[in-house]
């Protein structure tokens, strides 16, 4: 393979495991570096810290916590722990099998007696428990003999410079200290931070066509409908999106409560547009070969194996894998600043903006505050030449989206429905923002195939169908709501014990799917409403007619009245009931917003 840059990431500092041991000894200069993400920041964060390492040439086992094999963790000298907060101060979903084994009873207080650790935080300080699992995490490594090796950092979203606010300068002290502790050896020298360090996957076009590629871990769904369900006077658009899983997935397809899992795919035309801006056009639909030089953090699937197989295309990389319609972060400056020639005003520019303090700012003002995203930053530095090689580098990866299934498949089968608000808004550039999940569910026209996949939610039915429930439910919360409590009413009418409050902000414009709810509620709809009712439910609901009403209904629409008024308000405001349905008959409540 052609590699013009001398060195490649094995060459620098790593070597492969060795039947599933890292193979080191206690003078090995080997740092491991676990991030626990929700939407990417903190990997963002673990690979900034790799590179420095891969620049004092520290052999790097980089790894999401949700792929590391906890058990491995007594055998570490040195983690370096990268960890955001979600929910209310809990960790993210994929790291909590990790810090659950962490929290076992039974480990003994010196199991981590040889570990040197520290731990890099992220989170938003609007929220009560700031920082929570970082802090949470550092304490009980504490409890179980690790040593903090060094002082935590915490990076808060509302820094005006955002996570570089903190980061930089915990930065700074982390050098220092790899400095004393992991010396560059003898005859060898750092790499310079300016250096352009080779890339971590290459990619390369082979000249072959590309064969084809079924994702074996997906199954598909056709997109039956793909409708607003908020007003159109009103500011949000919500989508009720229909769609039918292929008829070879056996019945139940899923079950109330899960969750689907859809991975976004940029528009043709976007792609177009930007590998003709990048003179990729040409090469777009041959074939293309990754080779991953970094033996720790393997290609995820299913690119790896569309790789193997020799299906990617540099069209099929941008529009399926790539996330280049995002916003960027630092390391995407980092990256594109080599690529601008070093004698262009614009090269100047994105080195200032790599500059900490003044520059971060600038950048942060310039892409960040404005939404700006990788690609029209490309059509404005436009001295910015990327060679096909670096793609991988260059461009972070698509993410999938995850929804609460809002339907009930004793009632649908293997239709599937889900309330999906779309994210858009104005900024001071002037074309409207536009999430890359929402441009693409806005795109989707009956009868699109898609892949997805189907998990496990969290809100699951009561064991008991006569257990009573009371379910909250602001905006698209009614989401699970909606599935559990449909599930109830399909499965055993004698569960007709369902108390919902619901929230929006005007009953008019965003109570989503009201006229169901009022027949559910056997309350008289407004005339045309009818015919937004589901024909699956309504028969259903026909059946069971001597049973209405079928749910007890609070609608919170915090702007119908000069008073705002939330499902807090109303919950205050029927504390009886409440107290009923929960203490009195051990009710279960479902909250999702
Ligand atoms: C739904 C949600 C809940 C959050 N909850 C908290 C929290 O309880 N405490 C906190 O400090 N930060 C919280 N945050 C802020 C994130 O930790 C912060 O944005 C971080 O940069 C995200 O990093 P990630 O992209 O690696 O997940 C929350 C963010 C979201 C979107």
């Amino acid at each position: 393979m052609d590699h013009d840059i001398a060195t490649s990431y094995q060459e620098l500092n790593l070597t492969p495991k060795d039947e599933g041991h890292i193979l080191r000894s206690t003078t090995d200069r080997f740092i491991t570096i676990l991030y626990a993400t929700e939407t990417g920041n903190a990997e963002e964060v673990a690979e900034r810290i790799a590179r420095l390492a891969y620049r004092r040439h520290i052999r790097v086992n980089l790894k999401n916590m949700e792929f590391y094999d906890k058990t491995d963790l007594v055998n570490e000298t040195l983690v370096i722990f990268v960890v955001s907060t979600t929910g209310n101060g809990e960790f993210p979903a994929p790291a909590r099998p990790f810090w659950q084994f962490l929290l076992r009873s039974n480990l003994p207080n010196d199991i981590l007696s040889e570990l040197d650790f520290t731990v890099f935080g992220l989170g938003d300080s609007n929220y009560p428990r700031f920082c929570w699992a970082a802090r949470m995490l550092q304490k009980r490594l504490q409890q179980l003999g690790g040593n903090n090796w060094l002082e935590e950092g915490e990076a808060d979203d509302q820094h005006y410079l955002g996570i570089d606010g903190a980061l930089d300068p915990w930065l700074d002290s982390l050098k220092a200290k790899l400095d004393i502790v992991m010396p560059i050896p003898s005859g060898m020298e750092k790499i310079d931070d300016e250096a352009l360090l080779p890339p971590r996957v290459y990619t390369q076009t082979t000249g072959a066509m590309p064969k084809d590629f079924t994702d074996p871990t997906k199954i598909h769904a056709k997109i039956i409908r793909n409708l607003r369900i908020t007003s159109e006077d009103h500011w949000q658009d919500v989508r009720l999106l229909e769609m039918e899983l292929d008829e070879s997935i056996a019945k139940p397809a899923y079950r109330a409560g899960d969750i689907a899992c859809l991975m976004p795919t940029n528009s043709e035309e976007s792609v177009e547009t930007l590998m003709s801006r990048l003179g990729w056009s040409e090469s777009a639909d041959l074939q293309i070969q990754l080779e991953n030089t970094d033996h720790f953090r393997p290609l995820p699937e299913p690119l790896a194996s569309e790789n193997q197989q020799g299906s990617l295309t540099l069209r099929r990389l941008l529009t399926r894998y790539l996330d280049p319609f995002s916003v960027p972060r630092r390391s995407f400056f980092e990256t594109i600043a080599h690529f601008s020639p070093p004698d262009h005003r614009e090269h100047e520019k994105l080195q200032e903006f790599l500059r900490p303090g003044e520059g971060t700012d600038d950048m942060y003002e310039y892409a960040q505050r404005v939404r700006r995203t990788m690609a029209e930053v490309l059509y404005e530095f436009t001295s910015v030449s990327i060679p096909i090689k670096y793609v991988m580098d260059v461009f972070p990866m698509l993410r999938e989206r995850q929804y609460s299934i809002a339907s009930s498949p004793s009632l649908y089968g293997r239709t599937i429905q889900l309330l999906i608000a779309l994210v858009s808004y104005k900024t001071r550039l002037q074309k409207p923002r536009q999430g890359v999940g929402s441009a693409w569910i806005a795109s989707l026209t009956p009868s699109t195939r898609i892949p997805l996949r189907l998990i496990s939610g969290s809100m699951l039915l009561p064991a008991q169908p006569t257990v009573p429930i009371l379910a909250i439910g602001p905006g698209t919360g009614i989401a699970p709501i909606r599935s559990i409590v449909q599930e109830r009413i399909a499965t055993d009418p004698s569960a007709i014990d369902n108390t919902l409050v619901l929230g929006c902000r005007y009953s008019h414009r965003d109570f989503l799917l009201k006229a169901e709810w009022e027949m559910l509620a056997d309350k008289s709809t407004s005339a045309g409403d009818d015919a937004e009712i589901d024909e699956q439910l309504a028969s259903a609901v026909q059946s069971l007619a001597m049973r209405k009403p079928l749910i007890k209904l609070f609608v919170a629409a915090s702007r119908d009245q000069s008073e705002k008024v939330y499902v807090q308000d109303v919950l205050r405001s029927q504390a009886a009931l409440v107290w009923n349905i929960l203490g009195t008959q051990r009710g279960i409540a479902y909250l999702s917003g």
